[in-house]
């Protein structure tokens, strides 16, 4: 029996879209697996009843095919699920990580990252690493067709998650095709000034990094409150703030000793539109890591 904690990530962190994923230090999913002939999956915990436990429709069930490691798994979530936390890929990081270890089939984790991205190509139609790949290996992390680079950046985040469900699948339709070239440097500019930030573990840059003018505002459409949610958190100290991955989740970045505040504004900017939130004060964190074996 293996059992792991894999992180909730934020992905996108606006400039980064379908590139850029941060680990969270909470909440997590916890994944045990068991040897058996044949993959059973059970889920318990939050959102579980929205979880299916055939392995065709849940992202552990890709993650056992490619592993070819069947397997009794049991979930036990504590990411929400359509919450733009990587619910579904925290599942698959953390069934990635026990059944390579339970099969010993010895991928390191930046081998685990298109593994447990096929998961993700389940529920949302595209195989993308960018929740998986923080999930896997923590810290700030940039995916591309070539692989996976991460820091170890220390950063604090408030993620302030609505209660609503925006499912990724349906927040990809709404991406333009194209861009114009300006939205494509100002895109550019901000993402290299996150990543400087992220090596720097400076959260000012890293908050003037995550604007985005092509992604983010149509996905920001489909969150009420947003715009809100968005300028109280600034008003309150925060250095950025964005949709985290493909929404509903508001991830804002902190400077030390701040988190507290603006996690109180972004949830009363939220009440204020009558929506019932929850507020995360977390911070850049580790990857899955195995509790039991
Ligand atoms: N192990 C899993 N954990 C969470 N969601 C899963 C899992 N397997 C399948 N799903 C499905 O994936 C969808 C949620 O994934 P997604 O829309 O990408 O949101 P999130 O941002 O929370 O990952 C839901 O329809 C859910 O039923
Ligand atoms: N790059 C993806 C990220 C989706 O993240 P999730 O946490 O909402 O699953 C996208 O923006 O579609």
């Amino acid at each position: 029996m293996v059992t792991v904690r894999a992180p909730a990530t934020s992905a996108n962190l606006g400039s980064g879209f379908d590139v850029f994923g941060a680990a969270l230090s909470r909440p997590a999913d916890v994944v045990t697996v068991e040897r058996a002939d044949r993959t059973t999956i059970e889920v318990t915990g939050v959102g579980a009843q929205y979880i299916p436990e055939d392995p065709e429709g849940n992202t552990v069930g890709a993650v056992v095919e490619a592993l070819d490691a069947p397997a009794h798994i049991h979930i036990d979530k504590g990411v929400r699920p359509a919450s733009g936390l990587g619910s579904s890929a925290a599942s698959a990081a953390g069934a990635a990580v026990a059944l390579n270890r339970l099969y010993d089939r010895g991928y390191s984790r930046e081998e685990l990252v298109p593994i447990a991205a096929e998961g993700e190509a389940v529920v949302s139609g595209v195989a993308h690493s960018d929740n998986v790949a923080p999930s896997l290996l923590g810290g700030f992390t940039v995916t591309t067709t070539d692989g996976t680079h991460s820091v170890d950046a220390r950063v604090p985040l408030v993620v302030c998650l609505p209660d609503v469900a925006v499912s990724t699948r349906d927040a990809r339709r709404v991406v333009p095709e194209t861009a114009s070239m300006d939205d494509l440097v100002e895109t550019v500019g901000n993402a290299a000034t996150l990543a400087v930030g992220m090596c720097r573990s400076d959260p000012t840059l890293v908050g003037a990094g995550m604007s985005d003018p092509i992604v983010t505002p149509e996905r920001a459409r489909l969150i009420t409150g947003y715009d809100a949610v968005h300028d109280a958190a600034l008003a309150a100290g925060a250095t950025g703030v964005t949709v985290s991955g493909a929404g509903p989740a508001v991830v804002a970045a902190c400077r030390e000793g701040s988190r507290q505040a603006i996690a109180a504004a972004m949830l009363d900017a939220f009440a204020e539109a009558d929506i019932d939130a929850r507020a995360y004060q977390t911070r850049i964190g580790r990857g899955a890591t195995v509790l039991e074996e």
